[in-house]
């Protein structure tokens, strides 16, 4: 039902009946539509980027499938952007890693510099997209033993000090361009297929190697610095230096920012149970919304109870100012622009079913002690008519309502994406 009409009417019955459970909903759409996601550039082009070393991929990460069409450019990937932002409502954030800088021949992971990225600033400001940005300490002949900032060797060591101190300083430029500060975020792969014999020099290498390049000052309007831990990758199955203990105790002693990625723990631990009790310590946090599958397979977002929860959190315990969601997923066995269709429009449909919430009520009948109610009204809520505050929202954002988004992809992939030469499951483990 997509007729302009149908949706409208769809969607005065569903205020009804939100307003009947004391819920307003224009200002739950008012709130949604200040929530800027950061869309990971990643997905676009299978975690490649630009530096000319296609099918390097390393260091745990993993992307599988054949699908044609990858970006091979940053004009390509741009193009691809700009098609899956149009089918997403509401503003949103770019998430860039430091491989897809514009190099003119060959630059050096510690060489880089803002000039690389002066075209990605640019295009940002044409697209009123404000950017967030990450060091890439992988998928490099200096990290393919598996080490880097916490490397035995201090020559390696202090080379990828120098990329993530010119990282900062990129990261710094793009905030005060789009006078808004740009997230740097700190995922190091650093770990041990096999028991470690000293888990203990590693970390503390980590930690130096990290002070080093947090010794700058840069103004929170500019930039600010996340650490991002993780359980457990391929290749690093029994030790990974950057445990979640360890960014945890970094981020309160160093007054960082913490990034939870949902495929980083143990399958059966959440991260939605962790934002309450880490923002106790950390002034911010960035979530990297994934989907783990058995392990962090990084799958696209879909609407799973996990996202659902994830979402009611942050506003249940409105930290909305406090938490900032990025995604983290790549796919390569579907198109690529339609995987970033469906994972950012699953977070915002989770957002916005977390904002239509009674959530007061709720939490008055948990505070009374009256759980049977609390449960009676969870329940309830899943058969409130969210999907037509949904299609509401995506029409008067003039992007398309329900799986009408489909046909644009299938368009652009026909029209643009499929005549793109792109050797077979070459860019792919
Ligand atoms: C490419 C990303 O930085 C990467 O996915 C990182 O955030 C991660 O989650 C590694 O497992
Ligand atoms: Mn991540």
């Amino acid at each position: 039902m997509t007729d302009a009409a149908n949706i409208h009417k769809a969607y005065e019955l569903a205020v009804e009946q939100y307003e009947s459970l004391g819920v307003n909903v224009q200002n739950a759409l008012n709130r949604l539509s200040r929530i800027a996601i950061s869309v990971h550039c990643w997905q676009g082009d299978d975690v490649v980027g630009f530096e000319g070393n296609e099918g390097a991929l390393g260091n745990g990460l993993a992307v599988t499938g054949n699908y044609p069409g990858r970006a091979r450019n940053p004009d390509e990937l741009r193009n691809d952007l700009e098609v899956a932002y149009s089918l997403i409502p509401g503003k949103h954030r770019l998430n860039l890693h430091a491989l897809y800088g514009e190099f003119d021949g060959f630059v050096d992971r510690d060489a880089i510099d803002i000039e690389h990225f002066q075209g990605w600033i640019d295009w940002a400001r044409s697209q009123d997209v404000n950017l967030d940005f990450n060091p890439s300490f992988f998928s490099h002949e200096k990290a393919s033993d598996g080490f880097t900032l916490a490397h035995a060797d201090s020559g390696i060591r202090q080379f990828w000090i120098d990329h993530g101190t010119a990282c900062r300083k990129i990261a710094a430029a793009m905030g005060k361009a789009q006078a808004n500060a740009c997230i740097n975020n700190f995922w190091v792969p650093d770990g041990l297929k096999d028991t470690p014999a000293n888990r203990k020099e590693p970390r503390e290498r980590l930690a130096a190697s990290l002070d080093e390049i947090f010794t700058e000052n840069f103004s929170a309007n500019q930039t600010l610095d996340t650490v991002e831990c993780k359980l457990f990758g391929i290749g690093s199955e029994s030790y990974v230096v950057g445990s979640h203990e360890f960014y945890m105790g970094y981020a309160i002693s160093r007054n960082k920012m913490l990034c939870l990625d949902a495929g980083h723990f143990h399958p059966s631990e959440m991260i939605s149970d962790k934002i309450s009790s880490v923002l106790m310590y950390v002034p911010q946090l960035l979530l990297h919304v994934s989907r783990g599958v058995r392990w962090d397979s990084d799958h696209v977002v879909t609407y799973t109870d996990e996202l659902q929860t994830i979402m009611q959190e942050i506003v249940r315990g409105e930290y909305l100012d406090r938490v900032h969601i990025g995604l983290d997923f790549f796919d390569a066995s579907i198109n690529r622009v339609a995987a970033w269709a469906i994972g950012t429009r699953n977070a915002l449909k989770a957002l916005l079913a977390a904002l239509l919430e009674p959530t007061e009520m709720l939490q008055q009948l948990e505070r009374e002690g009256d759980y049977t109610a609390r449960l009676a009204l969870i329940e309830e809520q899943k058969m409130m008519p969210l999907g037509a505050i949904w299609n509401h929202y995506c029409q008067t954002a003039g992007v398309p309502v329900g799986i009408d988004w489909l046909e644009k992809t299938r368009q652009y992939e026909a029209n643009v994406q499929s005549l793109r030469e792109v050797e077979l499951g070459a860019a792919n483990v």
